[in-house]
C-alpha cells in the first residue's frame, strides 16, 4: 500500500477556497512534487500540472445502478500519469465547486488499474462559513461535500462572528461527526492537516477521533482520556489546553434551538437528513456471517450510504480487518496485526441520507450475537 501513489480529493462549494488552497500548496516550500488535475478547464495554469477539461463519464456499475459511476477521465489522467511515475510524489485533484465528490472517490475503488497504482488519501472539503450554512439549505451537493470529507477546513472565518463560527462548525458536526475540522483564513492550515493524512483508510479517523464514535454509541464507558487529548490538538486554536469538551452532541439539538455544553460551546447540531450512525461491538466477529451482512446492506442501502468505514477483530485473526466504501462500493483487506495492549474490538461507521438505523443495528446486532 505504501508505494501507491496518495491521492488528495479536494471538493468545496462554489466560492469556498479551492483554488485559494491548491495555490498554497503549489507555492510553499515542502519538497513534494504534487500532479493536479483539475476538473475546470483553465481555472489554473501552473506550468508542468495538469490541467484538464472534463466531462463526466459514467459508467454504471452493479446492474446499472446509478449511485456507483467511475470517471473515465480521471482513469486516463491517472494512467496516463502512472507513465510518469517518479515525476511526482502525490496526487491532488481538485473537483468543481458542484461536484458530488462519490465518482471521485469510487473511481479509487473500481477501476483495478487506478487502484493498483493510486490510493485515495483523504477528502478535503472547503466550507465557507459566511456562506455554509445557506447552502446547507438550498444546495444538496454543499451538503455531501460536508458528508464526504476527512478534513474540513473552515475557511473565510475572519468574515464571521466568534459565535456565527461555533454555529457553522456545530451543524458540520450534525453532518459529519468523524471529519477533523480546521479553521482558516485564506486556507491556511498546515499542510500536513490536508496532505498524505492517511484518512481515507480510516486509520487516523477511529484512532484520533474516537470520541465522535462515544456520541453515538451510549453502551460503553466514556474512559479515553487519551484519545479525547489527541482529538484536542485540532481545536486548540478554539479550546485551551485541558478544556475537555467535546465537539458533538448527546441530544437532540435543532436549528433553533441550539444547546450547550458545560463549557459554552455549541454541541453539534443534528441533521434531520444527513445522519451518521456507529457502531461498535467488543470481542471478535465472524467473517462468515458479518461479510455478506455488510455486503447485502450496502447493496440494499447503498444509495443512501455516503460513505462507510470500519475496523473489525475477525475471529482467529491476527490481523484488523478495515473496510470502507462510497454507496454500494466497498473494499476491504487485513492490514497490521492488533497490537498487545489493544482492545480487539470492531467499530463501524455509516454516514448517509434517512439511513435506517434500526436495519442496521438490529442486523449488525444478530451478525456479532
Ligand atoms: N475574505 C476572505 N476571502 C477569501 C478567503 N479565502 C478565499 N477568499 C476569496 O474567495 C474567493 C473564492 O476563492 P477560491 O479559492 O477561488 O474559491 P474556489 O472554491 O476555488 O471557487 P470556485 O472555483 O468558483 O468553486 C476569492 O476571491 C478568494 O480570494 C478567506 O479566508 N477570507
Amino acid at each position: 500500500m505504501s508505494d501507491k501513489i496518495p491521492v488528495t480529493v479536494i471538493t468545496g462549494y462554489l466560492g469556498a477556497g479551492k483554488t485559494t488552497l491548491l495555490n498554497r500548496i503549489l507555492t510553499e516550500q515542502h519538497g513534494r512534487r504534487y500532479a493536479v488535475i483539475v476538473n475546470e478547464f483553465g481555472e489554473i495554469g501552473i506550468d508542468n500540472d495538469l490541467v484538464v477539461g472534463a466531462d463526466e463519464e459514467v459508467f454504471e456499475m452493479n446492474n446499472g445502478c446509478i449511485c456507483c459511476t467511475v470517471r473515465g477521465d480521471l482513469i486516463r489522467i491517472i494512467e496516463g500519469l502512472m507513465r510518469r511515475r517518479g515525476k511526482f510524489d502525490a496526487i491532488i485533484v481538485e473537483t468543481t465547486g458542484l461536484a458530488d465528490p462519490a465518482p471521485v472517490a469510487q473511481t479509487f475503488f473500481v477501476d483495478a488499474d487506478v487502484k493498483d497504482a493510486a490510493r485515495l488519501d483523504a477528502v478535503v472539503t472547503l466550507a465557507d462559513a459566511k456562506w455554509l450554512s445557506h447552502r446547507l439549505k438550498d444546495a444538496p451537493e454543499a451538503k455531501t461535500q460536508i458528508a464526504f470529507a476527512d478534513v474540513v477546513i473552515i475557511n473565510k472565518t475572519d468574515l464571521v462572528t466568534p459565535q456565527e463560527l461555533e454555529e457553522i462548525e456545530a451543524r458540520i458536526r450534525g453532518i459529519n461527526p468523524y471529519a477533523t475540522l480546521h479553521r482558516a483564513v485564506k486556507a491556511d492550515v498546515p499542510l500536513k492537516a490536508v496532505l498524505e493524512r492517511n484518512a481515507f483508510d480510516l486509520e487516523r479517523i477511529l484512532e484520533i477521533e474516537p470520541s465522535f464514535l462515544e456520541a453515538e454509541d451510549h453502551d460503553h464507558d466514556h474512559g479515553h482520556d487519551h484519545d479525547r487529548h489527541d482529538h484536542h490538538h485540532d481545536h486548540d486554536h478554539a479550546c485551551g489546553p485541558g478544556c475537555g469538551h467535546d465537539h458533538h452532541d448527546h441530544g437532540h439539538a435543532h436549528h433553533d434551538h441550539h444547546e450547550h455544553d458545560s463549557h459554552g460551546h455549541l454541541k453539534a447540531i443534528h441533521d434531520t437528513e444527513m445522519q451518521s450512525i456507529s457502531l461498535r461491538h467488543p470481542g471478535d466477529v465472524d467473517p462468515e456471517r458479518f461479510v455478506p451482512w455488510l455486503n447485502e446492506l450496502v447493496q440494499q442501502e447503498g444509495p443512501d450510504i455516503l460513505r462507510c468505514k470500519g475496523i473489525v477483530a475477525f475471529k482467529n485473526e491476527p490481523r484488523r480487518f478495515v473496510f470502507q466504501g462510497v454507496h454500494m462500493i466497498l473494499d476491504g483487506d487485513l492490514q497490521r496485526e492488533w497490537r498487545e495492549n489493544e482492545p480487539r474490538e470492531s467499530r463501524l461507521v455509516f454516514i448517509g441520507r434517512k439511513l435506517k438505523e434500526d436495519l442496521i443495528r438490529e442486523g449488525f446486532d444478530k451478525v456479532v450475537s
